[in-house]
């Protein structure tokens, strides 16, 4: 069955920017992609800001009209209450935020999230019509024993519970080997492709063959545009979640307009 998704490349700021920056290269992103005449029906793309930058971004996209997507990188399980430094989907929902970043493996790591609150941010923010980017993907140990798909399946699993079927099939998941963020070591395509075909195989498992066939999932990991065409030439992979080339906006566009370098 062929599967029509629309490729989707999500910059994701980490904690880089502020909103005064932040502003300036959302500028430079949306007056490069026009200048190259990109068709964002064809590759869809989004910016995941820090929370500071959300009104910047917002105010900026509202008004000159860009096609281009924004969110944030965390989202309170929670809508309202007695949560001292967490950030509401209801007040993200109000700054426009297309997509969330949940379960990032910096999450995972630095704040101990694991995938029933990965999972319980994942409805938080499908409550407020936000999408949840849904981040797994194996250390370096695992992967050393040869147990990446394994570790992968048992996150989206734990990850994507409770979710309703109509929530499945919107839900965009990213793989992210931990040991190729931020290291330049990046994944072959073959290493992505074997793990992205394992999650659409688990989304069939857990949904339905649609469902599955309808998910997107994201390869992340040291992306740049020298080594997205041979990545997005993999049947699973729908699109990326980048990091740090995502702060250049000439890269990051480059990223985006993947189609037009040769796959090496
Ligand atoms: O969310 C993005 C990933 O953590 C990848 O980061 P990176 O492209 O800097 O390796």
């Amino acid at each position: 069955m062929a599967a029509a998704r629309t490729p989707l490349m999500a910059g994701n700021w980490k904690m880089n920017l502020d909103h005064h920056q932040a502003t300036h290269l959302v500028q430079k992103l949306a007056w490069t992609l026009k200048d190259a005449k990109h068709d964002y029906a064809a590759v869809e793309v989004a910016v995941m800001v820090p929370f500071t930058d959300l009104r910047s971004v917002q105010t900026l996209v509202d008004a000159d009209k860009l096609e281009l997507g924004y969110g944030a990188q965390d989202v309170s399980a929670h809508t309202d209450g007695a949560y001292t430094g967490e950030i509401s989907p209801v007040m993200l929902a109000k700054l426009g935020c297309r997509y969330v970043v949940v379960g990032h493996s910096e999450r995972r790591q630095y704040h101990g999230e694991d995938d029933a609150l990965v999972a319980a941010k994942a409805r938080s923010a499908f409550g407020q019509g936000i999408v949840p980017i849904v981040c797994v993907g194996e250390g370096l140990d695992i992967r050393k024993e040869g147990r990446q798909v394994e570790y992968t399946l048992a996150q989206v699993e734990g990850s994507l519970a409770g979710l309703t079927a109509e929530q499945a099939a919107q839900v965009v998941v990213a793989y992210e080997p931990v040991w190729a963020i931020g290291t330049g070591e990046v994944a072959t395509p073959e290493d992505a492709q074997e793990v992205c075909e394992a999650i659409r195989g688990k989304l069939r498992e857990m949904f339905t063959p649609e469902i599955a066939d309808a998910v997107r999932v994201l390869y992340g990991g040291s992306v740049k545009s020298g080594n997205i065409a041979a990545i997005m030439a993999k049947p699973d992979v729908d699109g990326a979640l980048v990091g740090g080339a995502s702060l250049d906006a000439e890269e990051f566009a480059k990223i985006v307009r993947y189609q037009s370098h040769n796959v090496g």
